[in-house]
């Protein structure tokens, strides 16, 4: 037996994978069989969100029991194949020959990529460090002073925790390559509304046009939901006397990230490259964690020479679904953002006053953490938002998020058990649709209690289940199959010949997968009406709320019913009651990130259902992937999940994310 046939056997690969790995024997049948499992397991690992295969922690990717060669043995066999290139530094192009690459990219340990992949790695450090290296030409930031100061009355305050909010704008205004994070409300959109009045000012007292700026975000829920932020805190800002002319120069719209660099057809390439790059001064992009790594190593090198790059997310969210863990891949480079770098507290004195010099306390004030490079090994900087704004009386969700962002799980049972407004712990149960039956049925009725296509579209974000993973009994597609035989069996949906019933009145529908010619992303929700003769069309938001765009349901790109969705798809959504639904059994897509994510995407409501032994064992385990991009930026620390970090990791798992799971 060789381990490529136990891999085989165990019914571990993909076809895909055996294919790699039988098409390197047949170019070389004296391939070593540690050689072509190896490779077979790097792309079965793309295909799990990682970027390589760590052959140090082979357990980690497949489960089944195989006996495992050791990693001298794995690392020798590689070192000597034809097939494995091994670059000379973490910055060199891999030879295009050798379909494979080895470097000892996982916090200094191996990982085995697919050339591409790698390659994909290295041009995104190579472009971070491309943005990151130019400092923005600005004007002088002390006639920038009063109208900072307008837009951040307490950046001077005195005494307290530092306004983070304007050191990110303030730090933001000196670099090209700003990473801002913080969790749901932290005020990222306000704080980069902020930053892009500045930009414009600075511009315009400079004698300059106000700088081209685009919004973007990998989904176009996301992206919308951006512009919406953005338009709110323009609206608070009306108040505040500005110049209109500072206003009016900001956009109105954002964009998805593939609509941005410009898709081509039936082609992994897009319109915007490194050599036609952006036509933008500025481009901020939302949800920075749900990007994977070839695009965001697409959208790095179209970044125009001199331009910014303003990446948003919250490092608490699960990674993205396709291959990368890019934004954690960052984090660790960037270090927790916590401080601001000595050159730039003394640069921003102008703006955040004398309490912004290197860490001591002046006048009284409270001394500001400063060091001597902030960002580690990141080739910009990043600054970590803390405090949540968005209070709602409805929904006390902070304390609980916190709890299950540290893995805190007896603090999360006795917050989801001791009632925190708006919150709900169905404990013990197992199926929503059987002990809630009635009141979400209701909810579902209700939505096509109105003739208003866009009425109905807000009552259709108004509740959503939320699930672990797609199949199985509590998967999203298992509950979507009963809760539509619930809505017609029922009488409340009117089932439709024509399209052989499936696009019912009040049918809830999830778009998976991008459609530029429908202007339909992946993500994006619509729910089937049914006029007057029968007829149904599916509706779908519009530019705005009130101008929804219908579409036979015939022509529709790929989609799934909406009433349950994963987790993963609801990324960048928010709903106003969510049900979270944890499975009855242990599965090792679960992880802290996973229930973060899904709690936090509830604006009013949020009812979880599951059990305390599963929601433990979930809070024990990290969603995190295997990654050089850390590495490849210069960073020393090791992966959070490092064996070599046990006081990090001591009580921490690792939850290999399935992508082919969601
Ligand atoms: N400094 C502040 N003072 C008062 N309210 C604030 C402040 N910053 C933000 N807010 C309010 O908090 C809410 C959330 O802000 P914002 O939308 O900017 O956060 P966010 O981090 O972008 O959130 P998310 O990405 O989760 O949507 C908004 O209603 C905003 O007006």
């Amino acid at each position: 037996m060789t381990l490529l046939q136990d891999l085989r056997d165990a019914g571990v690969l993909r076809p895909l994978d055996n294919a790699l790995a039988q098409s390197l024997r047949r170019l070389d049948p004296g391939t070593s069989d540690l050689v072509l499992a190896a490779a077979a397991l790097a792309s079965l690992a793309v295909a799990n969100g990682h970027a390589g295969f760590s052959p140090s922690r082979p357990q980690r990717l497949v489960e089944a029991d195989i006996d495992w060669p050791t990693p001298e043995a794995w690392r020798a066999a590689l070192e000597a194949s034809r097939w494995v290139a091994r670059p000379d530094a973490p910055d060199t192009e891999s030879a295009a020959e050798a379909p494979l690459v080895y470097e000892d990219a996982d916090a200094g340990r191996g990982l085995l990529y697919l050339r591409r992949y790698r390659e994909y790695e290295r041009r995104l450090a190579d472009g971070l460090r491309r943005i990151g290296a130019t400092l923005p030409q600005g004007g002088t930031l002390d006639t920038l002073a009063p109208l900072f100061g307008a837009l951040f009355p307490h950046a001077r305050a005195g005494a307290g925790s530092p306004d983070l909010q304007a050191r990110a704008a303030a730090v933001a205004l000196r670099h090209n390559l700003v990473l801002i994070t913080g969790g749901p409300g932290t005020g990222k959109t306000t704080t980069i509304t902020r930053l892009l009045v500045l930009l414009v000012a600075q511009a315009l007292q400079a004698g300059r046009p106000a700088p081209r700026i685009a919004l973007a975000a990998p989904t176009g829920r996301a992206a919308e939901r951006m512009a919406e932020s953005l338009r709110r805190a323009v609206q608070q800002l009306d108040g505040a006397n500005l110049d209109p002319a500072l206003l009016g120069a900001l956009p109105a719209a954002g964009t998805t990230l593939h609509r941005l660099l410009g898709t081509i057809p039936d082609s992994a390439t897009f319109r915007h490259h490194a050599d036609n790059p952006l036509p933008f001064d500025v481009v901020v992009v939302d949800e920075a964690s749900m990007i994977d790594l070839p695009l965001m190593a697409k959208l790095v090198e179209a970044v125009a020479d001199g331009a910014r790059l303003v990446l948003l997310g919250d490092p608490d969210q699960l990674p993205s679904v396709e291959a990368g863990d890019v934004l954690s891949g960052i984090l660790r480079a960037a270090g927790d953002g916590a401080r601001i770098a000595i050159d730039d507290a003394q640069a921003l004195q102008p703006l955040l006053g004398p309490s912004a010099s290197a860490g001591h306390s002046g006048h009284g004030r409270a001394p500001v953490p400063a060091a001597p490079s902030a960002a580690g090994a990141f080739p910009g900087r990043r600054i970590h938002l803390q405090r949540g704004y968005r209070q709602s009386a409805a929904l006390d969700l902070a304390p609980l998020a916190t709890a299950v962002r540290e893995g805190d799980a007896d603090n999360a049972l006795s917050l989801l058990r001791g009632g925190l407004a708006g919150v709900r712990f169905h404990e013990g149960e197992a199926d929503p649709l059987l002990a809630h039956r009635e009141t979400l049925l209701a909810h579902w009725s209700a939505l096509t209690d109105t003739s208003d296509p866009a009425d109905a579209l807000a009552r259709a974000g108004r509740l959503r289940i939320l699930t672990a993973v797609r199949e199985g009994p509590q998967g999203a597609r298992g509950l979507n199959a009963r809760i539509e035989a619930m809505l017609t069996g029922s009488g409340t949906g009117v089932a439709v010949r024509r399209s052989s019933g499936a696009y019912f009145h009040g049918r809830l529908l999830l778009v998976t997968e991008n459609s530029y010619r429908h202007r339909l992303f992946n993500g994006d929700i619509g729910i089937c009406l049914a006029d007057g003769a029968g007829a149904v069309m599916a509706w779908f938001p519009g530019d705005d709320a009130h101008s929804p765009r219908p579409f036979h349901p015939a022509a529709l790109p790929a989609h799934d019913s909406a009433f349950a969705m994963t987790v993963h798809k609801a990324q960048g959504s928010e709903f106003d009651t969510v049900w979270l639904v944890l499975p009855e059994r242990f599965n090792r897509v679960l992880s802290r990130e996973l229930v973060y994510t899904g709690m936090t995407r509830a604006r009013s409501a949020l009812h979880v259902v599951g059990s305390a032994p599963i929601l433990r064992s979930a809070l024990e385990r990290h969603a995190s992937r295997w990654s050089g991009l850390a590495w490849r930026l210069g960073a020393e620390a090791p992966q959070r999940l490092d064996a070599s970090a046990p006081q990090t990791i001591a009580d921490v798992s690792e939850a290999p994310t399935q992508g082919a799971l969601f």
